[in-house]
């Protein structure tokens, strides 16, 4: 084996980006692209870990590059302190059986059985009918899967072929689980239990998941930290409660917007003007943090500016499983109603930001 097999940099890391770039030659019309542009990211352990962004920004080839399928042409992935771009073939059948995957089109074989499936990446390993018998039986409960171990992947649903990915996934004991996209082929319900089973997972395996997706539902719902890739570049990073309380950068922003609750409603966008007029109303967006979430405050703020407030839009929600709440409300915008406004707000600590004035 040719791997530099280093001690990890730090034990709270499961895969570090040290300088990563990627870039594809040029093949046939299209010229030399890259992909990767230097990045530095570390994953912790523990973490579920989410990558967003664009179309083409770069989170396939990202973690690609984690187990091997991509070589970096300049810099280094570490997982578990090993470079994954230093290893041989060898080398490479190790890790990809302490990184599990699971794919948006499940990738089951429909020739096997559910249990044929899930024992597929043991009978690889080598490991004997009744090892293999002991762990996928424990895994197919895991999953909730237990009843249907003879059937074939054209009798399940969606939700219930990717609940077998990720049995299979795990069937070898990863450290590491890589998602790709494994909720976008999957209606909203079955999102959320596909989702619940992974934080499950997270929690009770102590496994750190790595998942791309151009979902944010899927990244506020399931992950403590979150990176954001525009054109082969990491432009922001950090908790996700963090970044998607106080995005900074414009591509994280226009991803949140899609959000439900983010959004004004059109009527009110296309009024919108940055300065007021005589008789203009302010277009506020407040936004809760933690027990102030759980406040009444409207009552208060009403009382505290002494004028009809209009509620315009609002939503109440958890990120990574905080309490958060977003309100857009509308009240006068002379001095005095201002002045109050904003003195409740310093009070009570309350997030504001003026989105405009409207007639
Ligand atoms: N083998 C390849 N050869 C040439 N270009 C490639 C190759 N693989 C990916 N690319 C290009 O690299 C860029 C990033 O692709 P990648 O699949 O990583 O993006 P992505 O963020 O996962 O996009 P999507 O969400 O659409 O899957 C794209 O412009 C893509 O065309």
């Amino acid at each position: 084996m040719t791997a530099t097999v280093a001690k990890p940099l730090s034990d709270d890391v499961s895969v570090a980006f040290k300088g990563v770039s990627k870039r594809f030659a040029a093949s046939g019309e299209s010229g030399a692209f890259t992909a990767l542009n230097n990045v530095d990211l570390n994953v912790g352990r523990g973490s579920i870990t989410g990558i967003i962004g664009r179309s083409g920004a770069g989170k396939s080839t990202l973690i690609r590059l984690v187990n091997g399928l991509e070589k970096p042409s300049s810099g280094k992935v570490l997982v578990d302190g090993v470079d994954v771009g230093g290893l041989d073939e060898a080398g490479l059948r190790n890790l990809r059986r302490s990184v599990g995957m699971i794919f948006q089109h499940f990738n089951l074989l429909s020739s096997r059985t559910v249990f044929g499936n899930v024992a597929l990446p043991l009978e690889i390993a080598g490991v004997d009918r009744r090892a293999i018998e002991a762990r996928v039986r424990p895994l197919l409960d895991l999953v909730g899967l237990a009843d249907k171990h003879a059937r074939y992947p054209a009798e399940l649903s969606g939700g219930q072929k990717q609940r077998i990915g990720i049995a299979r996934a795990l069937a070898t004991e990863p450290k590491l689980l890589l998602s790709d996209e494994a909720t976008s082929a999957l209606d909203p319900e079955t999102t959320q239990s596909i989702l619940e089973l992974l934080k499950r997972i997270n929690a009770e395996l102590g496994l750190t998941v790595l998942l791309i997706t151009h979902e944010m539902e899927v990244v506020k719902a399931v992950t403590s930290d979150v990176a954001v890739i525009d054109r082969g570049e990491i432009v922001e990073r950090g908790h996700t409660f963090d970044v998607f309380t106080h995005p900074k950068h414009e591509t994280t922003r226009a991803l949140l917007s899609g959000l439900p609750g983010s959004k004004l409603p059109d009527a009110v966008a296309r009024g919108l003007k940055p300065a007021p007029s005589a008789g203009d109303r302010a277009v506020v967006r407040l936004t809760f943090f933690g027990a102030t979430a759980e406040r009444p405050l409207i009552s208060q703020l009403i009382k505290s500016v002494g004028a009809e407030v209009n509620i315009i839009a609002g939503t109440i929600d958890e990120i990574g499983g905080k309490p958060y709440g977003s309100l857009v409300v509308a009240y006068a915008a002379d001095a005095e109603t201002l002045g109050r406004a904003e003195r409740f707000f310093t009070e009570n600590g309350l997030v504001t930001e003026v989105l405009g004035y409207v007639a």
